[in-house]
């Protein structure tokens, strides 16, 4: 073992079972504390350039009194989800990541007084590889959202399906946005939560606990949208305020004119997969009704989802053209150890790191360097696809006009917004593995599964329309 790890203050008690005392060494604070300044580093010299400052809040590496630690500790244990229980906090090093509220309005410095409406949106992937690496043909029809939700269902993550499709959400099309949007209200998963003055009133916040009451949900937002008229309670008025809340939501995602460097990262049109998911229940309805494919992504440039989905294209290979250049790279280290901090694999991420993600050729000269761009952007774009993002909403008064904060109109009442992306630590390097194995996991799951019974069920119906023929051709 490495020498440097045989100090005992390092190491405390895990745990124990029966025959084995398991003791954990803890990071030092010094690695904690890099740690931390990687994710503030990589925020500001990577999010910020591709997302656009206003969307991008980094936050700063913090020093806290210990004690202060392990009494907030002790204090929020009761209310942590059972499910997350099992991570400690780090109660040691006394480092800590500071980031404003973003629940609350980010355009504005002073305290707000107003009441605040918060919808939290994990989109997840939104485009469908187009790489001529996938080696199994369904992944390009099949978005991996869609596809894992039936994992997710048979592994006990969730109760049920999501009709949700990412691509409906990146479509820029309002019919499909509002589609989805209220797909991630009728099953929240981990992909839609609502808060109202910073207090979750919409939303899981435990996969056991799921909170799914429409009625309850515009109880709450009835005072927002509809401010002053006694519009009547009941199916009515839950429908209306639903209604409301997810037309604003689709202005606020398709507003922006916010600038960041994503367009450097604009693919080519070969490099797009295709715009529609054929998983997605509002494609198989306009097929079934006969109607063309919905048109190619409409979102404007500026908005974030646009940025976002062009980051997340940064996986221009998919995992399964990525794993063979990760274990390039692994074969290279195991040689040469000591090149890992020249790679940066760990960081620093700065504007060297940037640049290098900006080269978006894809013709292998088998050299690591290659090799290991594209290992980086994987990485950058799993973070995307794997982000949050906040809408903040809180209503203006009738005659605010002046300012000059954005908002957004419904049809009783305005909102003053702001938008920001949360969850941007970059994913680790050692995690490609596992994305190599899960990938492969899911869409045999999918094949085995879903597919296998679509299959079935399409050649039934070619045979009773071949009948179908034969009777004709008879007559
Ligand atoms: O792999 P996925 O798509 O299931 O994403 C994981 C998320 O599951 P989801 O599909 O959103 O329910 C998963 O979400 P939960 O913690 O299950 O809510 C994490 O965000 C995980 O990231 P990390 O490993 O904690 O950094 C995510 O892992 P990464 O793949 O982003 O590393
Ligand atoms: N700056 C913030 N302001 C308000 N809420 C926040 C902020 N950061 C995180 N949260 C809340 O805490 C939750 C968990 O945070 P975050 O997603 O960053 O954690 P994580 O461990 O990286 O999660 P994941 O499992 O998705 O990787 C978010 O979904 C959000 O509701």
């Amino acid at each position: 073992m490495d020498e440097g790890k045989m100090d005992e203050n390092e190491w405390r008690y895990h745990g124990e079972g029966n025959k084995s005392l398991v003791v954990a060494h803890a990071q030092t604070s010094e690695e904690i504390f890099q740690h931390l300044q990687n994710i503030v580093d990589f925020g500001k010299n990577v999010m910020k350039e591709f997302l656009g400052e206003n969307y991008v809040h980094c936050g700063e590496v913090v020093q806290l009194p210990l004690d202060f630690v392990k009494q907030l500790c002790l204090k929020i244990q009761c209310e942590r989800p059972e499910s997350r229980c099992d991570k400690d906090l780090d109660t040691l090093s006394g480092y800590a990541l500071c980031l404003p509220n973003l629940a609350r309005l980010q355009t504005y410095q002073f305290a707000e007084r107003r009441p605040i409406l918060c919808v939290e949106i994990k989109p997840k992937c939104g485009f469908i590889p187009s790489s001529s690496y996938v080696t199994h043909e369904l992944k390009h029809r099949v978005c991996r959202y869609c596809m894992h939700q039936h994992l997710k269902v048979a592994t006990g993550k969730w109760k049920q399906i999501s009709k949700y499709c990412p691509l409906d959400l990146y479509s820029g099309n309002k019919q499909r946005m509002y589609f989805a949007l209220k797909s991630l209200l009728q099953e929240a998963q981990n992909n839609l939560k609502i808060f109202k003055n910073g207090e979750l009133i919409y939303g899981c916040k435990d996969a056991r606990s799921p909170m799914a009451d429409w009625s309850e949900l515009a109880h709450h937002l009835k005072p927002f949208f509809f401010p002053s008229n006694g519009l009547a309670s009941g199916p009515h008025c839950t429908r209306a305020v639903i209604r409301e809340l997810v037309r604003v939501i689709t202005r606020v995602l398709l507003s922006g004119s916010d600038k960041g460097r994503a367009g450097a990262l604009r693919s080519g049109p070969g490099l797009r997969g295709p715009p529609v998911c054929e998983a997605s229940p509002f494609s198989r309805s306009l097929r079934c009704q006969g109607k063309n494919t919905p048109e190619r992504s409409g979102l404007p440039k500026g908005c974030l989802l646009y940025k976002t989905l062009q980051v997340q294209m940064l996986d221009l290979l998919d995992i399964e053209g990525l794993y063979p250049l990760y274990r390039r790279v692994e074969r290279y280290l195991e040689e040469f150890p000591e090149e890992r901090k020249t790679l940066q694999i760990d960081g620093p991420y700065d504007e060297a790191f940037y640049q290098r993600l900006l080269d978006l050729s894809t013709e292998d000269d088998g050299t690591v360097a290659f090799a290991l761009t594209k290992v980086q952007q994987y990485r950058v774009a799993m973070t995307a696809k794997d982000c949050s993002i906040m809408i903040a909403l809180s209503p203006c008064l009738q005659d605010a006009s002046s300012d000059q904060r954005p908002v957004v109109p419904s049809s009783r009442s305005r909102f003053a917004f702001s938008v920001s992306v949360l969850d941007l630590d970059l994913k680790p390097y050692e995690s490609i593995p596992h994305q190599y194995k899960l990938d492969s996991k899911i869409v045999n799951y999918y094949l085995k599964t879903v597919h296998a019974k679509d299959a079935t069920v399409m050649s039934t119906r070619f045979k009773e329309s071949e009948d179908c023929t034969l009777v004709l051709h008879k007559v």
